[in-house]
């Protein structure tokens, strides 16, 4: 796979990884033995019709959820023998989100924004990292503006480098350009392709979107809470043409 640096440990593993919710005759199984390894380095893009898992997935490869049964990794790291605490601070300091709503701090600043998870996590900001991530996000010159100010192409790079100040293994995308028209979501969708391309980053990304998922290196499918199958360099139109068979758009 393109990218693929630091050989050896896969930046993200699940092995069997299955979730039920509920009991008895109303559980319903999100996620079905799934095995999958992410390679480091890479820019990975989870696909599947509505209800087939993807955010299920997401969730619980990046420790937001437990399984119930099998196991999830984050490099060497097995999730499933965690604490909630341990996973709060794994989290804090491993792995990055990037949501559809940008969910940055209306009170705080650009800066202050994309900084916050080095406050959690009780580590010094340093000046020459942090203009780096603004100069790589295109935010140089908004830093003391709040959310409100900027537009919603400019309110998700923050949120990507609030996502990156922390240098994570792995950084989650869950529908990151679904609240975005198509120019300023190609923007983002550039941008995350950068993160992987030129500093090494593991991006994982939900999306609907055959556009979307045409700038992976890789997309997986899920159908049912299964891996139903996977395609190495996408282009957008055999993505769609996958997800119709799937009976993604029927
Ligand atoms: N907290 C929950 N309790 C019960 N069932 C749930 C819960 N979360 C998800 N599910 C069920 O698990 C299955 C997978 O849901 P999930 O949200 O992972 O799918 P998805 O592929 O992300 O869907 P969408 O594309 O519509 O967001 C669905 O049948 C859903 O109804």
């Amino acid at each position: 796979m393109a990218g693929a640096g630091k050989a050896g440990v896969a930046a993200v593993r699940l092995r069997a990884a299955s979730k039920v919710y509920g009991r008895g005759a109303s559980a319903v199984t999100a996620l079905d033995a799934v095995t999958l390894e992410i390679p480091r380095g890479s820019f990975t893009a989870v696909m599947g019709p509505s209800g087939s898992g993807k955010s299920t997935f997401l969730h619980c490869a990046a420790g937001l959820d437990g399984l119930t049964s099998g196991s999830a990794f984050i490099g060497g790291t097995d999730l499933s023998g965690m604490n909630e605490t341990q996973l709060t601070k794994l989290r804090r300091e491993r792995i990055g989100f990037v949501f559809q709503s940008f969910n940055l701090v209306q009170a705080l600043t650009v800066e202050q924004n994309m900084m916050l998870p080095l406050r959690w996590a009780k580590q010094k900001p340093d000046a020459a990292w942090r203009e780096e991530i603004l100069r790589r996000v295109g935010l140089a010159d908004r830093a003391g503006r709040r959310p409100s100010e900027l537009s919603g192409g400019q309110q998700q790079r923050v949120a990507i480098a609030r996502a990156l100040v922390t240098r994570p293994d792995v950084i989650f995308g869950d529908e990151p350009t679904g609240a975005l028209d198509t120019v300023t979501a190609k923007e983002i969708l550039a941008l995350l392709r950068s993160c992987v391309d030129e500093t090494g980053q593991t991006v994982v990304m939900v999306t609907h979107d055959p556009g979307a998922a045409s700038y992976a290196d890789t997309v997986v499918f899920l159908a049912d809470g299964r891996l139903s199958s996977r395609m190495d360099n996408p282009t957008a139109d055999r993505v769609a043409e996958r997800m119709t068979h799937l009976g993604a758009w029927a």
